[in-house]
């Protein structure tokens, strides 16, 4: 998105740091995350979705098991996490049960961000509890990562989640007010900076670690965030959590932290972003109804305009749309594989559970998921 604040946004995600949410170690802070679930309450109240990324998980779970300092070990950091999770789940759903609101705990690896299928499955899932009304708090699931795999700190989730679900801004809440040029922990003439194009070549340098023994990445780790975001077009907010209504705040407009602007418009850096990243596995053609709903008006690909499946691909692959000459209109993420779509062209959509035996999504290909003219 390319306004410069986020009051146009209608899907934000908002994740929040270790620091905050236990209060730097000491425990989960229950009130911080009222008041968050509060604003979110009221943001959603207003027409806006939000998906929470909370961390703290390792940091409760140090502090439950009696721990004087979070361990090193790869096992012990696990463990801690598997007892501190059912402390952040707890928490967040009795904060939003205030607002007559239900959470959902989502705990993902980066495997399950990285393959295709799972990739799509995450993201239905996720928009499937946004209709519902329900606030999605995710974590990574640490159990099952080990150094290799592992995401590391929340900043650089918070950012793989904003691709994933296509969200307008990324709002990163920490100890800190935003970014100045150098650590304002270590330097006390550090300037603050309140807006700056993600793709800025300074920014990294600026950023240090983690002002903390309780937070991982530091400032280093959001300012990749905020330029991971920013290929999906998505802008990033980082400010200090502790600011008053700073999410409502920053839904209305108001310039609160720093505002890391993405370059990219969203349809263009969507569509970087799905041809970037995939192989071309098959293809389909379709009638000229279909060339026609795509092309013109802004429409998905439904199997009812499929009239022939070409090569093998499976559910979640990038396959190319070619109209009934052959010509290519388009590329998408295909919701069914090769062998499904076969048995349900021409279908409409309520034919398909009785084709199949189940059912994804109404779509071939969501609009959301598909890049025209390539
Ligand atoms: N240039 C910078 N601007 C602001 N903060 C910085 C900068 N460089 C490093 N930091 C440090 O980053 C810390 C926030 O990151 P971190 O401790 O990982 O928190 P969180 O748990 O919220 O992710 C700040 O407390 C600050 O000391
Ligand atoms: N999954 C980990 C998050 C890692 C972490 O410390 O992240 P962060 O505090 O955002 O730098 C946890 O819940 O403890």
């Amino acid at each position: 998105m390319n306004t410069q604040n986020l009051s146009h946004a209608k899907l934000l995600v908002v994740k929040v740091g270790s620091s905050l949410v236990t209060a730097e170690g000491r425990g989960i802070d229950q009130s911080a995350l009222n008041n968050w679930a509060k604003q979110i309450a009221h943001i959603k109240q207003n027409g806006v979705d939000v998906i929470l990324v909370s961390s703290g998980a390792i940091a409760e779970g140090v502090k439950r098991l009696g721990w004087a300092k979070r361990p090193t070990a790869i096992n012990e950091l696990q463990a801690a996490a598997a007892v501190g999770q059912m402390g952040i789940a707890q928490a967040y759903e009795r904060a939003f049960s205030q607002h007559g609101l239900h959470t959902a705990q989502i705990l993902l690896t980066h495997e399950d961000l990285s393959d295709r299928t799972r990739y799509l499955n995450a993201r239905s899932t996720l928009k499937t509890l946004l209709s519902q009304n329900i606030v999605p708090v995710i974590n990574e699931n640490d159990t099952v990562t080990t150094n290799e795999i592992k995401l590391g700190d929340n900043d650089t989730l918070g950012a793989l989640v904003s691709n994933l679900v296509d969200a307008d801004a990324l709002i990163i809440l920490t100890d800190q007010r935003g970014l100045y040029d150098s650590d304002p922990r270590k330097n006390p003439q550090a300037q603050f900076i309140s807006q700056i194009a993600a793709n800025h070549p300074n920014l990294t340098q600026m950023a240090g670690g983690a002002g903390t023994g309780v937070g991982t990445g530091g400032m280093y780790t959001k300012v990749l965030a905020a330029k991971r975001a920013a290929l999906s077009g998505a802008n990033t907010v980082v400010a200090s959590g502790r600011e008053t209504d700073v999410l409502q705040r920053l839904s209305t407009g108001e310039s609160i932290g720093t505002l890391f602007t993405s370059e990219l418009s969203r349809v263009n850096a969507r569509k970087q972003w799905l041809l970037g990243h995939i192989q071309i596995s098959g293809s389909v053609n379709v009638d000229a109804g279909a060339e026609q709903a795509l092309l013109h008006k802004n429409g998905s690909l439904l199997p009812v305009g499929v009239v022939r499946v070409n090569g093998h691909f499976h559910r979640g692959e990038l396959i190319a749309v070619l109209n009934e000459s052959g010509a290519e209109i388009a590329r998408g993420l295909a919701n069914y594989s090769s062998a499904e779509t076969a048995k349900i062209v021409r279908c409409h959509a309520n034919e398909i559970a009785d084709k199949l035996g189940y059912a994804f999504e109404d779509e071939l290909i969501h609009r959301d998921n598909l890049a025209l003219h390539w």
